[in-house]
């Protein structure tokens, strides 16, 4: 967390709004004259598609190659900007229609949003000089934030690009301190100047007295028109240095991304430091010290195209018959399996914020649940996978999982069910909570004075405990002006403490919170966006632990305690917060045949109750005569609705009830 604790330490002094950035590294780097126009051979292709090779990339010299990001706040336009990369190097056509080209997967397309950083190798001509530009298009929303620090680790510059109408957002600020701690260049860019609202002057403003960054370096485009996104192009080649690497050097590369491939294996994507790579090479992983045959390699443009080999300063891609997906470990170093060499720098995973637990709808599905598991969280780095059977009566036995927030953990299970076609059962998200042991006998027969636990079902008995601990976050809020009160007031109900506010123009305000991480995870950026009609903007960075007073919010089901839908809860919501999901419970538990008497108890006290009167739905009531498959096809899609429905103390649960009973 060295990152985010910089930025906290340097926000917490004041500092951050007096950085002088251009000091450590200056935007206006000097324009390198590079190597005259390089011709590229074609070999004619074969049946062969693996080892085809249209385009000798080898050619392509170090100084020619560019590595950078695009980074931004949600729905600044990071994709429409890659997009139109795509159409001007010739990646897509113009006329092709497409839109969002980089964000393929289905969720991301249903959802609007990236999830997943994806890479194209783009080929460009300036001044009679072909370069390859490598672009790695990153999701803007916080829960995916790991994303990006994994591609700034490959990148020399980024994109940063900002929606002149909305102006800085949290992730913005974010983001800027990520790159700039990466000693990454920066270029700034103002998108969507179409818009009548736009205003790019006033959003200048902005990025200079924030980030110290000279208006005459900002430039200005129009993503979904294409105005001045060639500019940026040539500002990438000027601004951006080439990669520092040796291509005399013995082999070295860095694994950063992979996703499974079920004819190929396990496919890694690279990014060559030192050497050169070749089909039919012999590589070794450091980290786990098996070693691979190279059966293919290739660049991402953005669809597969496979080369012969990829040489120091290159983004590709490797299969090599790796079978299982704990051989892929993101960070690692790849070596020619004879020559020795030392492990890269790597880049440092974001901890999880959030943990649930993963169980099969049942049990019968245990084994193909854990293999799509295993295969998504090759793509998903950022989810930290515990196989300690956590065995729960109504649920079977599953998984713990550690996500970056809420949107990761629902992302992660739609991508479950549409790429791999199962469905799970995904308990209420807990943080990691801490507690201090009292006395010697209690220490001596947990071995340890201070335990953790983020199951509700491992809340310690509190007449053990001497103090818990809960984890915090710095919250950073950008906003205008006039949300400022309501906004003030959702703070306070989310037992957040002001740390600093800052006017960043006449109209906007940042301020910063210190926050329970417990109260945000759930649905804090949703509310913040309701309340500021969706104006406000939030990001959030680890703090400490703090004691707190806790307790275990228990829910029962006609008498019966389901622990799947227990949270841990501080002393001072323990009521309302028990009204709350009794009621939600009451909405979104189905009737069924029997009453359900819904109860939330903090020990062995109720605090609230709500009753689920009986009933029978009869989905043949609207049927007058008819046929009789008409009557059988209406029974058969209610019992396949059914199927989804989780049996907990002899009632059904919609399988979404474990995680929606906490939103508001
Ligand atoms: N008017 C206008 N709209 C734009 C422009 N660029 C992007 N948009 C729109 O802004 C919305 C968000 O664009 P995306 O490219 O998906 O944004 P993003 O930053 O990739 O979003 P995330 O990946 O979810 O963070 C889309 O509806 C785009 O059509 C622009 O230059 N002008």
């Amino acid at each position: 967390m060295f990152v985010a604790n910089k930025r906290l330490i340097s926000f917490v002094s004041n500092e951050i709004f007096s950085f002088n950035y251009t000091s450590r590294f200056s935007f206006r780097r000097k324009i390198n004259l590079f190597p005259k126009f390089c011709r590229y051979k074609t070999v004619l292709g074969s049946e062969n598609t693996e080892i085809v090779e249209r385009t000798d990339e080898s050619e392509i010299p170090v100084q020619n190659i560019r590595n950078f990001s695009i980074i931004a706040h949600v729905d600044h336009g990071k994709s429409t900007l890659a997009d139109r990369f795509l159409e001007i190097t010739g990646a897509i056509a113009k006329e092709s229609g497409e839109s969002q080209v980089l964000d393929r997967l289905q969720v991301e397309r249903e959802r609007g949003i990236t999830v997943k950083a994806q890479s194209a190798s783009l080929k460009y001509v300036m001044n009679n000089t072909e370069y390859m530009l490598n672009l790695i298009d990153t999701p803007g929303h916080v829960d995916f934030s790991n994303e990006v620090s994994r591609s700034l680790a490959t990148c020399q510059g980024v994109i940063l690009l900002v929606d002149a109408n909305q102006g800085v957002q949290a992730q913005t600020v974010a983001n800027f301190f990520l790159a700039f701690s990466n000693d990454i260049t920066i270029i700034p860019v103002l998108n969507k100047i179409d818009l009548k609202n736009a205003e790019p002057e006033r959003v200048s403003e902005q990025l200079n007295t924030l980030f110290d960054i000279n208006k005459d370096d900002i430039l200005k485009v129009s993503a979904k028109l294409g105005t001045g996104v060639e500019d940026v192009l040539k500002a990438v080649i000027n601004r951006v240095p080439p990669p520092s690497v040796n291509r005399d050097a013995s082999f070295r590369a860095l694994l950063f991304d992979s996703w499974y491939d079920r004819y190929r294996g396990v496919i890694l994507l690279v990014y060559i430091t030192d050497g050169m790579l070749q089909t039919g090479d012999e590589i070794a992983s450091i980290h786990t010290q098996k070693c691979y045959e190279v059966k293919s390699l290739g660049l991402l443009r953005p669809e597969e195209e496979p080369c012969h080999k990829l040489l120091a300063g290159q983004v590709g891609f490797v299969t090599c018959n790796m079978r299982t997906t704990e051989e892929a470990q993101i960070g690692d170093t790849l070596h020619h399996k004879k020559q020795k060499v030392d492990s890269l720098h790597g880049f440092k995973p974001l901890k999880p914020m959030v943990f649930a637990g993963v169980y099969p709808m049942d049990q019968s599905q245990h084994t193909s649940l854990r293999s799509a598991i295993e295969k998504l969280v090759l793509n998903d780095s950022a989810v930290t996978v515990t196989i300690d059977s956590s065995w729960t009566v109504a649920l079977g036995h599953g998984w713990r999982l550690g996500f970056l927030g809420l949107l990761h953990m629902e992302v992660f299970n739609q991508r479950l069910d549409q790429e791999y076609d199962a469905q799970a059962v995904i308990t209420a998200p807990s943080v990691t909570y801490k507690a201090k042991l009292k006395g010697e006998k209690n220490i001596k027969r947990y071995g340890r004075s201070e335990i953790s636990f983020s199951n509700p079902v491992y809340f310690p008995d509190p007449t053990i405990v001497e103090e818990f601990l809960e984890p915090m976050v710095m919250g950073t809020i950008i906003t205008p002006d006039s949300y400022l009160g309501p906004i003030m007031s959702l703070c306070i109900e989310h037992r957040g403490v002001q740390q600093n506010s800052k006017n960043i123009d006449n109209h906007r305000v940042m301020l910063q919170y210190l926050m329970p991480l417990n109260e945000i995870v759930i649905d804090f950026y949703n509310q913040l966006k309701s309340v500021s009609s969706g104006y406000a903007s939030f990001d959030y960075e680890e703090y400490d632990y703090v004691s707190s007073k806790l307790i275990k919010l228990s829910i029962l089901l006609n008498g019966i305690p389901v622990d799947e839908l227990s949270t841990i809860v501080h002393i001072s919501k323990a009521s309302v917060m028990g009204r709350r999901m009794c009621l939600k419970l009451k909405e979104i538990i189905p009737r069924q045949l029997i009453q359900i008497a819904i109860q939330a108890a903090v020990g062995g006290k109720i605090v609230a109750r709500e009753t689920l009167k009986p009933f029978r739905k009869d989905v043949t009531a609207k049927l007058y005569g008819g046929d009789v498959t008409r009557k059988m096809k209406l029974l058969k899609r209610q019992a396949e609705g059914k199927k989804k429905m989780k049996m907990v103390a002899n009632i059904e649960l919609p399988r979404e009830t474990f995680i929606d009973v906490l939103k508001r």
